[in-house]
Protein backbone atom coordinates (compact mmCIF):
# COMPACT_ATOMS: atom_id res chain seq x y z
CA UNK A 1 0.00 0.00 0.00
CA UNK A 2 1.06 3.26 -0.88
CA UNK A 3 1.42 6.31 1.25
CA UNK A 4 -0.76 8.75 0.27
CA UNK A 5 0.56 12.49 -0.40
CA UNK A 6 -2.01 14.81 1.44
CA UNK A 7 -2.26 17.74 -0.80
CA UNK A 8 -4.53 19.21 1.84
CA UNK A 9 -2.14 19.15 4.16
CA UNK A 10 0.68 19.94 2.82
CA UNK A 11 -1.05 23.15 1.15
CA UNK A 12 -2.74 24.21 4.66
CA UNK A 13 1.04 24.70 6.07
CA UNK A 14 2.53 26.37 3.38
CA UNK A 15 -1.25 28.54 3.40
CA UNK A 16 -0.17 29.22 6.75
CA UNK A 17 3.46 30.40 6.36
CA UNK A 18 2.52 32.98 3.50
CA UNK A 19 -0.17 33.96 6.23
CA UNK A 20 3.05 34.98 8.47
CA UNK A 21 4.89 36.40 5.51
CA UNK A 22 1.77 38.37 4.21
CA UNK A 23 1.79 39.99 7.65
CA UNK A 24 5.32 40.85 7.69
CA UNK A 25 5.21 42.27 4.13
CA UNK A 26 2.02 44.54 5.12
CA UNK A 27 4.19 45.61 8.35
CA UNK A 28 7.67 46.71 6.33
CA UNK A 29 5.89 48.21 3.14
CA UNK A 30 2.27 49.59 4.59
CA UNK A 31 0.60 47.60 1.46
CA UNK A 32 -1.41 45.07 1.07
CA UNK A 33 -0.91 42.51 -1.33
CA UNK A 34 -3.78 42.32 -3.93
CA UNK A 35 -4.43 39.27 -6.61
CA UNK A 36 -7.15 40.21 -9.59
CA UNK A 37 -8.70 37.01 -10.97
CA UNK A 38 -10.58 37.37 -14.46
CA UNK A 39 -12.99 34.76 -15.36
CA UNK A 40 -14.69 35.03 -18.72
CA UNK A 41 -18.03 32.55 -19.03
CA UNK A 42 -19.91 30.75 -17.05
CA UNK A 43 -17.53 27.22 -17.01
CA UNK A 44 -19.35 25.81 -13.54
CA UNK A 45 -16.17 24.46 -12.75
CA UNK A 46 -14.10 27.56 -13.59
CA UNK A 47 -16.42 29.11 -11.40
CA UNK A 48 -15.44 26.94 -7.95
CA UNK A 49 -12.13 27.27 -8.91
CA UNK A 50 -12.20 30.75 -8.95
CA UNK A 51 -14.16 30.77 -5.61
CA UNK A 52 -11.69 29.04 -3.69
CA UNK A 53 -9.03 31.28 -4.84
CA UNK A 54 -10.62 33.70 -3.61
CA UNK A 55 -11.59 32.45 -0.39
CA UNK A 56 -7.91 31.22 0.24
CA UNK A 57 -6.60 35.33 -0.77
CA UNK A 58 -9.01 36.52 2.09
CA UNK A 59 -8.10 33.93 4.87
CA UNK A 60 -3.73 34.48 4.33
CA UNK A 61 -4.35 38.68 3.77
CA UNK A 62 -4.13 39.02 0.58
CA UNK A 63 -7.27 41.34 -1.41
CA UNK A 64 -8.48 39.90 -3.82
CA UNK A 65 -10.08 41.42 -7.09
CA UNK A 66 -12.70 39.85 -9.16
CA UNK A 67 -13.71 40.72 -13.17
CA UNK A 68 -16.64 38.45 -14.10
CA UNK A 69 -17.10 38.73 -18.23
CA UNK A 70 -19.69 37.73 -20.50
CA UNK A 71 -18.47 34.67 -22.61
CA UNK A 72 -19.18 36.72 -25.88
CA UNK A 73 -16.77 39.62 -24.47
CA UNK A 74 -14.34 41.52 -27.29
CA UNK A 75 -10.94 41.03 -27.18
CA UNK A 76 -10.39 44.80 -27.31
CA UNK A 77 -12.58 44.64 -23.74
CA UNK A 78 -10.55 41.76 -22.22
CA UNK A 79 -7.52 43.70 -23.43
CA UNK A 80 -8.43 46.88 -21.76
CA UNK A 81 -9.07 45.52 -18.19
CA UNK A 82 -5.49 43.57 -18.18
CA UNK A 83 -4.10 47.11 -19.11
CA UNK A 84 -5.78 48.49 -16.71
CA UNK A 85 -4.97 46.02 -14.29
CA UNK A 86 -1.39 46.38 -15.30
CA UNK A 87 -1.60 49.67 -14.23
CA UNK A 88 -3.11 49.35 -10.96
CA UNK A 89 -0.68 49.41 -7.94
CA UNK A 90 -3.24 47.58 -5.72
CA UNK A 91 -3.00 44.42 -7.89
CA UNK A 92 0.71 42.86 -7.53
CA UNK A 93 -0.87 39.51 -9.34
CA UNK A 94 -2.99 38.56 -12.24
CA UNK A 95 -4.15 35.74 -13.20
CA UNK A 96 -6.65 35.03 -16.30
CA UNK A 97 -8.63 31.70 -16.08
CA UNK A 98 -8.04 29.30 -18.54
CA UNK A 99 -9.30 27.99 -21.04
CA UNK A 100 -10.67 31.15 -22.57
CA UNK A 101 -13.63 31.11 -25.36
CA UNK A 102 -12.54 30.47 -28.76
CA UNK A 103 -12.90 34.13 -30.19
CA UNK A 104 -10.32 35.18 -28.01
CA UNK A 105 -6.64 35.05 -28.64
CA UNK A 106 -5.11 33.40 -25.13
CA UNK A 107 -1.29 33.96 -26.14
CA UNK A 108 -2.19 37.48 -26.72
CA UNK A 109 -3.78 38.09 -23.50
CA UNK A 110 -1.70 36.49 -21.22
CA UNK A 111 1.51 38.06 -23.07
CA UNK A 112 -0.24 41.27 -22.32
CA UNK A 113 0.04 40.67 -18.37
CA UNK A 114 2.55 42.43 -16.59
CA UNK A 115 5.45 39.79 -16.47
CA UNK A 116 6.38 41.12 -12.87
CA UNK A 117 2.20 40.24 -12.00
CA UNK A 118 1.93 36.92 -13.71
CA UNK A 119 1.00 34.78 -10.81
CA UNK A 120 0.35 32.22 -13.38
CA UNK A 121 4.00 31.77 -14.75
CA UNK A 122 2.21 31.33 -18.28
CA UNK A 123 4.08 35.05 -20.07
CA UNK A 124 6.41 34.12 -22.18
CA UNK A 125 9.39 35.95 -20.63
CA UNK A 126 8.88 33.78 -17.31
CA UNK A 127 8.44 30.26 -19.63
CA UNK A 128 12.07 31.65 -21.04
CA UNK A 129 13.57 32.07 -17.33
CA UNK A 130 12.18 28.90 -16.21
CA UNK A 131 14.17 27.37 -19.22
CA UNK A 132 17.07 29.20 -18.82
CA UNK A 133 17.21 28.59 -15.01
CA UNK A 134 16.81 32.00 -14.31
CA UNK A 135 14.81 33.65 -11.68
CA UNK A 136 11.26 34.49 -12.57
CA UNK A 137 7.43 33.08 -11.72
CA UNK A 138 7.11 29.68 -11.52
CA UNK A 139 3.47 28.05 -13.07
CA UNK A 140 1.50 27.23 -9.29
CA UNK A 141 0.65 23.91 -10.30
CA UNK A 142 4.23 21.52 -11.77
CA UNK A 143 5.49 23.84 -8.15
CA UNK A 144 2.68 22.22 -6.20
CA UNK A 145 3.94 18.79 -7.60
CA UNK A 146 8.04 19.76 -7.03
CA UNK A 147 7.11 20.39 -3.38
CA UNK A 148 5.07 17.44 -2.98
CA UNK A 149 8.18 15.14 -4.36
CA UNK A 150 10.78 17.02 -2.30
CA UNK A 151 8.68 16.35 0.75
CA UNK A 152 8.26 12.48 -0.10
CA UNK A 153 11.76 11.54 -1.10
CA UNK A 154 14.05 14.70 -0.21
CA UNK A 155 17.05 15.02 -3.12
CA UNK A 156 15.50 13.82 -6.43
CA UNK A 157 19.10 14.00 -8.17
CA UNK A 158 19.31 10.71 -10.19
CA UNK A 159 15.61 10.18 -10.52
CA UNK A 160 13.84 8.79 -13.62
CA UNK A 161 11.12 10.78 -14.03
CA UNK A 162 8.18 10.48 -17.01
CA UNK A 163 5.84 13.12 -17.20
CA UNK A 164 3.13 11.87 -19.21
CA UNK A 165 1.37 15.14 -21.16
CA UNK A 166 3.26 17.88 -22.97
CA UNK A 167 0.70 21.45 -22.37
CA UNK A 168 2.12 24.44 -21.66
CA UNK A 169 0.63 25.26 -18.37
CA UNK A 170 2.04 21.64 -16.87
CA UNK A 171 4.03 18.97 -18.48
CA UNK A 172 6.43 21.32 -20.21
CA UNK A 173 7.21 24.02 -16.92
CA UNK A 174 6.83 20.67 -14.89
CA UNK A 175 9.69 18.83 -17.12
CA UNK A 176 11.80 21.82 -16.57
CA UNK A 177 11.62 21.78 -13.22
CA UNK A 178 12.15 18.37 -12.54
CA UNK A 179 15.71 19.15 -14.58
CA UNK A 180 16.72 21.67 -12.59
CA UNK A 181 16.33 19.11 -9.58
CA UNK A 182 18.88 16.96 -11.46
CA UNK A 183 16.15 14.09 -12.25
CA UNK A 184 16.48 12.65 -15.65
CA UNK A 185 13.24 13.49 -17.70
CA UNK A 186 11.58 11.56 -20.35
CA UNK A 187 8.09 13.13 -21.80
CA UNK A 188 5.67 10.74 -23.40
CA UNK A 189 2.78 12.15 -25.10
CA UNK A 190 -0.53 11.12 -27.19
CA UNK A 191 1.98 10.23 -30.10
CA UNK A 192 4.68 7.93 -28.43
CA UNK A 193 5.22 4.26 -28.83
CA UNK A 194 4.81 2.32 -25.94
CA UNK A 195 3.69 4.34 -23.20
CA UNK A 196 3.81 1.86 -20.39
CA UNK A 197 6.74 0.19 -20.86
CA UNK A 198 8.36 3.61 -20.71
CA UNK A 199 6.92 4.54 -17.54
CA UNK A 200 7.67 1.46 -16.02
CA UNK A 201 11.20 2.26 -15.49
CA UNK A 202 10.21 5.46 -14.19
CA UNK A 203 11.00 6.35 -10.26
CA UNK A 204 8.51 9.42 -10.76
CA UNK A 205 5.35 9.16 -12.67
CA UNK A 206 3.72 12.83 -13.60
CA UNK A 207 0.36 12.52 -15.20
CA UNK A 208 -1.04 15.38 -16.78
CA UNK A 209 -3.13 14.65 -19.77
CA UNK A 210 -6.58 15.23 -18.61
CA UNK A 211 -7.84 11.54 -19.05
CA UNK A 212 -9.73 9.57 -16.47
CA UNK A 213 -7.92 6.84 -14.95
CA UNK A 214 -5.42 6.48 -17.80
CA UNK A 215 -2.67 5.26 -16.10
CA UNK A 216 -2.63 1.56 -14.34
CA UNK A 217 -0.89 -0.42 -12.04
CA UNK A 218 0.41 -2.42 -15.32
CA UNK A 219 2.53 0.93 -16.14
CA UNK A 220 3.91 1.24 -12.72
CA UNK A 221 7.45 0.20 -11.23
CA UNK A 222 6.89 -1.49 -7.62
CA UNK A 223 8.20 1.60 -5.11
CA UNK A 224 7.49 4.57 -7.76
CA UNK A 225 6.05 7.66 -6.59
CA UNK A 226 3.24 9.06 -8.58
CA UNK A 227 1.87 12.81 -9.30
CA UNK A 228 -1.52 12.62 -10.37
CA UNK A 229 -2.30 16.12 -12.02
CA UNK A 230 -5.65 15.11 -13.78
CA UNK A 231 -9.05 16.69 -12.55
CA UNK A 232 -11.85 14.73 -14.66
CA UNK A 233 -15.04 15.17 -13.49
CA UNK A 234 -17.08 11.96 -14.56
CA UNK A 235 -20.75 11.09 -13.53
CA UNK A 236 -20.75 8.09 -11.55
CA UNK A 237 -24.82 6.80 -11.47
CA UNK A 238 -25.66 10.30 -12.15
CA UNK A 239 -23.57 11.73 -9.65
CA UNK A 240 -20.79 14.24 -10.58
CA UNK A 241 -17.37 13.05 -9.19
CA UNK A 242 -13.54 13.81 -9.43
CA UNK A 243 -11.07 11.58 -10.63
CA UNK A 244 -7.44 12.07 -11.82
CA UNK A 245 -5.48 10.65 -14.49
CA UNK A 246 -4.28 8.02 -12.76
CA UNK A 247 -6.34 4.37 -11.95
CA UNK A 248 -5.91 5.54 -7.88
CA UNK A 249 -7.36 2.05 -6.59
CA UNK A 250 -5.19 0.06 -8.77
CA UNK A 251 -1.72 2.02 -8.68
CA UNK A 252 -1.88 2.62 -5.11
CA UNK A 253 -1.08 -1.24 -4.52
CA UNK A 254 1.84 -0.73 -6.62
CA UNK A 255 3.68 2.74 -5.70
CA UNK A 256 5.48 3.62 -3.17
CA UNK A 257 3.59 6.71 -2.60
CA UNK A 258 1.03 8.69 -4.72
CA UNK A 259 -1.20 11.65 -4.73
CA UNK A 260 -5.21 11.50 -4.39
CA UNK A 261 -7.30 13.46 -6.56
CA UNK A 262 -9.29 15.41 -5.00
CA UNK A 263 -6.81 16.44 -2.49
CA UNK A 264 -3.72 16.39 -3.74
CA UNK A 265 -1.86 18.69 -6.41
CA UNK A 266 -5.58 20.79 -6.70
CA UNK A 267 -5.14 22.69 -2.88
CA UNK A 268 -1.46 22.90 -3.79
CA UNK A 269 -1.98 24.81 -7.22
CA UNK A 270 -3.98 26.93 -5.13
CA UNK A 271 -1.51 27.70 -2.07
CA UNK A 272 1.30 28.45 -4.64
CA UNK A 273 -0.77 30.74 -6.15
CA UNK A 274 -1.19 32.73 -3.11
CA UNK A 275 2.97 32.45 -2.46
CA UNK A 276 3.16 33.52 -6.12
CA UNK A 277 0.94 36.61 -5.11
CA UNK A 278 3.27 37.74 -2.69
CA UNK A 279 6.35 37.16 -4.45
CA UNK A 280 5.26 39.57 -7.10
CA UNK A 281 4.06 41.79 -4.50
CA UNK A 282 8.05 41.79 -3.30
CA UNK A 283 8.59 41.73 -6.88
CA UNK A 284 6.94 45.26 -7.63
CA UNK A 285 8.79 47.08 -4.50
CA UNK A 286 11.60 49.01 -5.02
CA UNK A 287 14.44 47.64 -2.79
N1 LIG B 1 -4.94 30.80 -15.52
C1 LIG B 1 -5.24 29.66 -14.90
N2 LIG B 1 -4.52 29.26 -13.83
C2 LIG B 1 -4.84 28.09 -13.18
O1 LIG B 1 -4.15 27.72 -12.21
C3 LIG B 1 -5.95 27.33 -13.65
C4 LIG B 1 -6.66 27.81 -14.76
N3 LIG B 1 -6.28 28.95 -15.37
N4 LIG B 1 -7.72 27.13 -15.24
C5 LIG B 1 -8.22 25.94 -14.59
C6 LIG B 1 -7.12 25.19 -13.87
C7 LIG B 1 -7.61 24.21 -12.85
N5 LIG B 1 -7.09 24.66 -11.57
C8 LIG B 1 -7.38 24.07 -10.35
C9 LIG B 1 -6.97 24.60 -9.15
C10 LIG B 1 -7.33 24.01 -7.95
C11 LIG B 1 -8.11 22.89 -7.91
C12 LIG B 1 -8.52 22.30 -6.62
O2 LIG B 1 -8.23 22.83 -5.56
N6 LIG B 1 -9.24 21.17 -6.62
C13 LIG B 1 -9.71 20.50 -5.44
C14 LIG B 1 -11.17 20.09 -5.58
C15 LIG B 1 -12.09 21.14 -6.15
C16 LIG B 1 -13.47 20.58 -6.51
O3 LIG B 1 -14.07 19.92 -5.65
O4 LIG B 1 -13.93 20.80 -7.65
C17 LIG B 1 -8.89 19.25 -5.19
O5 LIG B 1 -8.27 18.74 -6.13
O6 LIG B 1 -8.89 18.76 -4.07
C18 LIG B 1 -8.53 22.35 -9.09
C19 LIG B 1 -8.15 22.93 -10.30
C20 LIG B 1 -6.39 25.81 -11.76
N7 LIG B 1 -6.35 26.15 -13.05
Amino acid sequence: MAQIIDGKKMSAKILEQVSVDVDEFKERYGITPGLAVVLVGEDPASQVYVRNKVRRATEVGIRSFEHRLAANVSQEKLDSIVDELNRNPEVHGILVQLPLPANLDEDKIVDAIDPKKDVDGFHSLNVAALATGKPGLVPCTPQGGMTMLQETLGDLTGKHAVVIGRSNIVGKPMAALLLQANCTVTMVHSRTRDIAMLCRQADIVIAAVGSPKLVTAEWIKPGATVIDVGINAISVEGARKLVGDVDFATVEAVAGAITPVPGGVGPMTIANLMQNTLKAARLQQPD
